[in-house]
């Protein structure tokens, strides 16, 4: 079903409420990676260049107590958005109350402020997360129109994007949104095949529920990253101090069962003794872990045995860096993969998604050797799983 998006209405002079997703990797407290802003900036230019006032809001991290609040105030993005669209971005500290609607009252046509991080309203019983009514209502009193551009969220239904619809007469998609419906639903609707799914990552307890359902339309999926180990578990092996999902091993159990040799892990990995940057780098065999060495790495037989399958796909899906990319001495292995699939983009479609991967392949600056680029991880591979986004069910149809 078509949506509306904000081509479709009147902006000029109205209070116009746009949910991004600003939730950029960071490091050291700076912004390591910006995709996610400047992927935003031709629905916030056209809002503001129709005179629209512009009233920004995101997520950023996940906030469960006191001390995740500094480190995730959105203030540092709403520089760097002052700094690309050349224009002061108002930034107000706080998620609701006098101070924030009396910066809204006082906007002009064409201005454009920004509040404070949206699960900040997590504290106190994840009202943001949990699309608590009375939040949804609030924020959604505070304009006249709600753009949702925040694909990157959609798989989510909170109370700044669900929340604020269900509250307001009119719900449109910005630029983002619809672009990555069109290219995803498009590419995915009726993948040319082989079709191979590649998962990574670190939230391994929300992403490994996908797997089900994502057998059922890619031939291989193949799992790296810290997805890894809880599968490796599963198997029977030891994986030391490695990332483990324990409530999901019997799960992951019952998909290796239903995969009947769909699923594809790696046979070595590279680990450490310690989470850090510094940290001695060793080849294991995966029925060799010792007790203190962490997984931070796929191995060099993987790279080989991954990249054998992916030479001949013809539509690849990735989410998820299949090490700590972060860390140059444990970023060998996303880096082969990136490249092998810079390699057949002549002949297939290749669609990478989420925060972090994006910022891997963008820091190998590889991100040209890809058909697309998405905003979104695991909103892209629950719509390549067939569900209906609540971030995309909420915009009005055409
Ligand atoms: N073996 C591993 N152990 C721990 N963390 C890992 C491992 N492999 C990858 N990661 C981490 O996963 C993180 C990204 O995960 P995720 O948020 O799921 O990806 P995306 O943002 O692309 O959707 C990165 O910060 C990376 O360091
Ligand atoms: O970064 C995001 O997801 P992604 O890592 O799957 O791309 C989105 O901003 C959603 O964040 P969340 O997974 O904390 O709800």
């Amino acid at each position: 079903m078509a949506k509306k998006t904000i081509r479709d209405i009147e902006l000029k002079g109205r209070k116009v409420l746009i949910r991004v997703d600003f939730n950029v990797p960071l490091k050291d407290g700076k912004i390591s990676d910006e995709n996610r802003i400047v992927a935003a900036l031709p629905t916030i230019n056209y809002v503001l260049e129709h005179g629209g006032k512009a009233i920004l809001f995101s997520h950023l991290g996940r906030i469960k107590e006191e001390k995740d609040l500094e480190k995730n105030s959105l203030e540092i993005v709403a520089k760097r958005l002052s700094e690309h669209l050349k224009q002061n971005v108002l930034f107000i500290n706080e998620t609701r109350g006098p101070k924030l609607e009396s910066a809204i009252n006082g906007l002009k046509d064409g201005e454009i402020l920004m509040f404070e991080n949206t699960r900040f309203e997590d504290l106190n019983g994840k009202k943001e997360s949990k699309n608590d009514p009375e939040l949804g209502k609030y924020w959604a009193s505070l304009g006249d129109v709600f753009v949702n551009d925040a694909f990157g969220t959609a798989h989510r239904a909170h109370a700044s994007n669900v929340g604020i619809s269900s509250n307001i007469g009119v719900t449109v998609a910005g630029f983002l949104l619809e672009k990555e419906i069109n290219f995803i639903g498009g590419t995915l609707e009726n993948p040319e095949r082989p079709f191979v799914a590649i998962l990574g990552g670190a939230k391994v307890s929300d992403k490994i529920e996908v797997i089900k359902n994502l057998l059922k339309v890619a031939d291989k999926v193949l799992i790296g990253g810290g997805m890894a180990y809880t599968f490796f578990k599963a198997m029977g092996y030891e994986i030391g101090t490695s990332l483990l999902e324990a409530d999901k091993v019997d799960l992951a159990k019952e998909l290796l069962e239903i995969a009947q040799g769909k699923i594809l892990l790696g046979d070595d990995v590279i680990t450490a003794k310690a989470f850090d940057p510094e940290s001695e780098k060793n080849v294991r065999s995966i029925d060799s872990i010792p007790e203190d060495e962490m997984g931070m790495d796929i191995g060099p037989r993987t790279v080989e045995k991954f990249e054998s399958i992916i030479k001949d796909a013809k539509t690849v899906v990735w989410n998820g860096p299949l090490g700590v990319f972060e860390f140059p001495r444990f970023a060998e292995g996303t880096r082969s993969i990136a490249q092998a699939l810079t390699e057949i983009k002549d002949h297939a479609t290749t669609i990478i998604g989420g925060g972090d991967s994006a910022a891997a392949v963008i820091q190998f600056g590889l991100d040209q050797g890809f058909t697309h680029i998405s905003t979104g991880g695991g909103a892209s591979l629950e719509y390549l799983e067939g569900k209906l986004l609540p971030g995309i069910e909420c915009v009005d149809n055409k």
